[in-house]
């Protein structure tokens, strides 16, 4: 088993870091925030991911994994120091690098013996190269740096199921030394290894992020074209999914994918193409695609009610997707905008995301403490994540509670026949509407 250091402990860094030391592995994990390490060294994590805080405790405990502020100490015994800091989006749509720069200074400053450097933040092709410059300028000592890309591939809400389940690990590096001890460390995830080139382990993170994104886009053009013929997106995506070169995954039609990685990745991979003169036509049309569809539902509920001036809506579900109080580029922000401008009240509600949701949104947006508060003599309701509350809410509530139930569901909750049983009005993504009265 290995020492390792683990920079940065937002989703991926401390999902890495507990993981790591589950399986045996002697973890360090460093970031500077010191709210953040001081709540964590007593087992508090700072984020929502199912599982983490049992696993963390535990390694804590059998003092596997530590947490500190100070690259010395974190540095000081690490055989191999995993990056996993932000990349955020600069203005132009290309990748921040501003953090990782930081990083690769600081690890160049505190370094005293050789290391391997394994980047699991998604970053740019020929981002690890810049790295390993940045460290070698700020080298004290004459140490061996080896570099390695490791992207990581985790989705919120699974990250701690993914990591032990992922499809691969993929390792990017030129060194055989240095992918004999990371294929050495990934072993006991039993998760297989594909070991490549650096620059194409960076591609093969945006290209996959870029292809699942493109898979939704698809799905939900298909769905605005089945509403106009009369189909049911859902029948289509299931057929098509039977076929195994398609695969049944990532085709649920909705309001669009959110989140911290879709929508920044994608447009990072269209200013890659651009900077060697490549138009990414595709990877455009998605992003474009993704917009629009974010605001779909209140494209229909204008349509419906002609204007939303003084309606009462009731918004559910204010993180990207279930299982996760992430609210980074979540429909929300956009959707609740929309209807607070066209002179909509907003009342919202999410199982984790609150909290969250009220450090970004619009202050004329109102809190429910649960659903039914949320509901509570509306005009209509948005249905924006699908979370199991959501889906499991008996129908007839809808009715006891609303003047009258008029929904509008971007994540296609409820089955068609269910809904028929209740008075209700009924508008989801590529299926017929039911007006129920
Ligand atoms: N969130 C996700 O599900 C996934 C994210 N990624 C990628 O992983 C990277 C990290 O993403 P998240 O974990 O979501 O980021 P995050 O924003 O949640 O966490 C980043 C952490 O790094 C810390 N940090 C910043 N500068 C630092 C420094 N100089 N030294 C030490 N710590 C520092 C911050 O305080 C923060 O705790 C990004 O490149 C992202 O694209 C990849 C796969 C999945
Ligand atoms: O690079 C990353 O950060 C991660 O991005 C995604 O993970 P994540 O953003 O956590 O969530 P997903 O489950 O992929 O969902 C992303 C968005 O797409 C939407 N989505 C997903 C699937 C689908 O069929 N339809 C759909 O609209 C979700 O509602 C959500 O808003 C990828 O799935 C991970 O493999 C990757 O590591």
């Amino acid at each position: 088993m290995r020492n390792l250091a683990v920079i940065g402990t937002g989703y991926v860094g401390l999902v890495t870091g507990v993981c790591l030391s589950e399986v045996g592995h002697h973890v360090v994990c460093i970031d500077v925030d010191e709210e953040k390490v001081k709540k964590m060294k007593s087992g508090i994590p700072p984020i929502f991911e199912p599982g983490l805080e049992e696993l963390m405790i535990k390694n804590i405990k059998n003092g596997q994994l530590h947490f500190t502020t100070d690259y010395t100490e974190g540095l000081k015994n690490a055989e191999v120091i995993y990056i996993t800091v932000g990349t955020p989006q600069n203005i132009d749509g290309s990748a921040d690098l501003k953090y990782i720069k930081q990083v690769a200074k600081d690890i160049g400053l505190h370094v005293t013996h050789d290391v391997i450097v394994a980047t699991k933040s998604t970053v740019p092709v020929g981002t690890n190269e810049l790295v390993h410059k940045i460290i070698q300028e700020n080298l004290k000592e004459n140490v061996q740096i080896d570099i390695v890309s490791n992207p990581e591939f985790l989705r919120e809400g699974f990250a701690i199921y993914d990591t032990f389940n992922n499809d691969r690990t993929v390792i990017g590096t030129s060194q055989d030394h240095a992918a004999k001890i990371m294929t050495e460390i990934n072993q006991p995830f039993n998760v297989p290894i594909f070991i490549t080139d650096i620059r194409s382990a960076e591609m093969i993170k945006y290209a996959s992020n870029a292809f699942l994104a493109t898979k939704i886009s698809f799905i939900n053009e298909i769905a605005l074209i089945c509403e106009k013929i009369g189909a049911n997106v859902d029948d289509v995506a299931y057929g098509m999914g039977q076929d195994s070169r398609i695969g049944p995954k990532f085709l649920d039609a909705g309001i669009g994918y959110g989140g911290s990685c879709f929508p920044k990745d994608s447009i990072a991979l269209v200013k890659m193409a651009e900077n060697v003169n490549h138009s990414f036509k595709i990877l455009n049309s998605v992003i474009e695609i993704n917009k629009k569809q974010q605001m779909i539902l209140v494209e229909k509920a204008k349509e419906r009610f002609g204007s939303l001036k003084g309606k009462k809506c009731a918004m559910l579900g204010l993180s990207f997707k279930p299982n996760t109080d992430d609210v980074r580029e979540s429909a929300c922000i956009y959707i609740s905008k929309r209807l607070i401008d066209e002179g909509a009240e907003v009342s919202a509600y999410d199982p984790i995301a609150i909290e969250n949701a009220k450090k970004i949104l619009d202050s004329k947006v109102k809190y429910g403490a649960n659903m039914e508060e949320t509901l509570q003599d509306t005009d209509f309701v948005f249905i924006l994540t699908d979370w199991k509350e959501f889906i499991d809410f008996p129908l007839d509530k809808f009715s006891d509670l609303m003047k009258f139930p008029i929904i509008f569901d971007g994540r296609n909750c409820y089955n068609l026949e269910d809904v028929k049983q209740y008075p209700i009005e009924y508008h989801s993504i590529g299926r017929a509407s039911i007006i129920n009265k």
